[in-house]
């Protein structure tokens, strides 16, 4: 038995540059990017609509020849070892493509057929039980609800047990319920011991779901970092706070700050910089104009804020 890898996916320099079709210019979709995806890990590749995403996963399961660099699915060569580095990645496709006349039960089956899974080793109610569809085992597919499908999907990556699930743009179009559902069931997996790699382009999935985020943008991977050490990148924090009365004009002290008076003067926002200045001042150069504070809010940096530094840095 040889140990398990450190990595999950590891790739060096991957460049995909799409040729130019007709009058379309070619399309540098990934460049010279260097990424490991830990094992264990449940791991965001976030990026805007067009930054390289698919692209990625697409080199990953076999179906876009990348044009450099090198790419290794559980130590193995995407290369030198096609059809087994293949067979460690389940791919839940963005697409919601289910033929309509099979049930979840037979869809199961035929993709573990596929795979080569001998009968007595399939895990077909495993599965089912996992994806909540036990009890439409025999419904047909068309009859399922978007959420369903979608658990479907997942359920069909998982047939031949990778060790590795890659979701690309797994919530695009599913509503909110459901959405915490196949998150529920992503997060289980993870806890399992799969490693889970997912596109997104929503923010709050990679913040709620993820423990690793890389950004990727314009084909570049512009972040790579532990989720808490992202977010404590930008040391930035907004204070809001009513008071009973209003203000003449903007207390003296809070000049310096980055402060507004709401447009009834009854309040005021600060946004400050923990690390440069405490709270305490804030709320004492408040108290020295008279006015007693009624009420208090902070809110601290989420990923759209550090996404938006990092992707407009990037333009610049
Ligand atoms: N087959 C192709 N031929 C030419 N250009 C392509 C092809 N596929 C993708 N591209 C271009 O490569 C860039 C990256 O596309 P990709 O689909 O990887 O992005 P993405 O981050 O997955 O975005 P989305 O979330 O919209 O799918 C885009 O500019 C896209 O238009």
């Amino acid at each position: 038995m040889t140990s398990l890898p450190e990595n999950a996916i590891s790739v060096r320099g991957l460049t995909k540059e799409y040729r130019a079709q007709g009058s379309g210019a070619a399309k540098l979709a990934l460049d010279n990017v260097d990424l490991d995806i830990p094992r264990g890990s449940l791991f965001a590749l976030l990026g805007p609509n067009g930054a390289g995403k698919s692209t990625f996963i697409n080199i990953l399961a076999g179906m876009v020849v990348k044009t450099s660099g090198t790419a290794s699915i559980w130590d193995m060569d995407i290369d030198r070892e096609p059809r087994n580095s293949k067979a460690a990645i389940g791919i839940v496709p963005q697409e919601l493509n289910i033929d309509p006349f099979f049930t979840p039960e037979e869809m199961l089956n035929v993709q573990a057929g596929l795979y080569g899974v001998p009968k007595a080793e399939r895990r077909t109610e495993e599965i089912l039980r996992m994806i909540g569809l036990e009890d439409k085992r025999s419904a047909y597919a068309r009859t399922l609800s978007g959420g369903m499908r979608r658990r479907l999907l997942v359920g069909k990556a998982m047939v031949h047990s990778p060790p590795i699930l890659v979701l690309d743009e797994p919530t695009a179009g599913v509503d909110i319920e459901l959405r915490q559902q196949l998150w529920e069931s992503v997060v289980d997996l993870n806890k399992q011991g799969v490693t889970i790699l997912l596109t997104t382009h929503y923010l709050e999935e990679a913040e709620e779901l993820c423990d690793r985020i890389a950004i990727i943008n314009h084909g570049k991977l512009i972040a790579n970092e532990e989720k808490s050490s992202l977010l404590r990148r930008l040391d930035s924090k907004t204070l809001s706070l009513r008071v009973n009365g209003t203000f003449e004009e903007m207390p003296a002290d809070l000049a310096d700050y980055n402060a507004t008076l709401l447009e009834d003067r009854t309040g005021i926002q600060v946004t400050y910089t923990p690390s440069k200045t405490h709270a305490g001042q804030i709320l004492e150069a408040i108290r020295t104009t008279g006015l007693e504070i009624t009420d208090i809010s902070t809110e601290e940096t989420d990923l759209e804020d550090i996404f938006l530094q990092l992707t407009r840095r990037d333009a610049a």
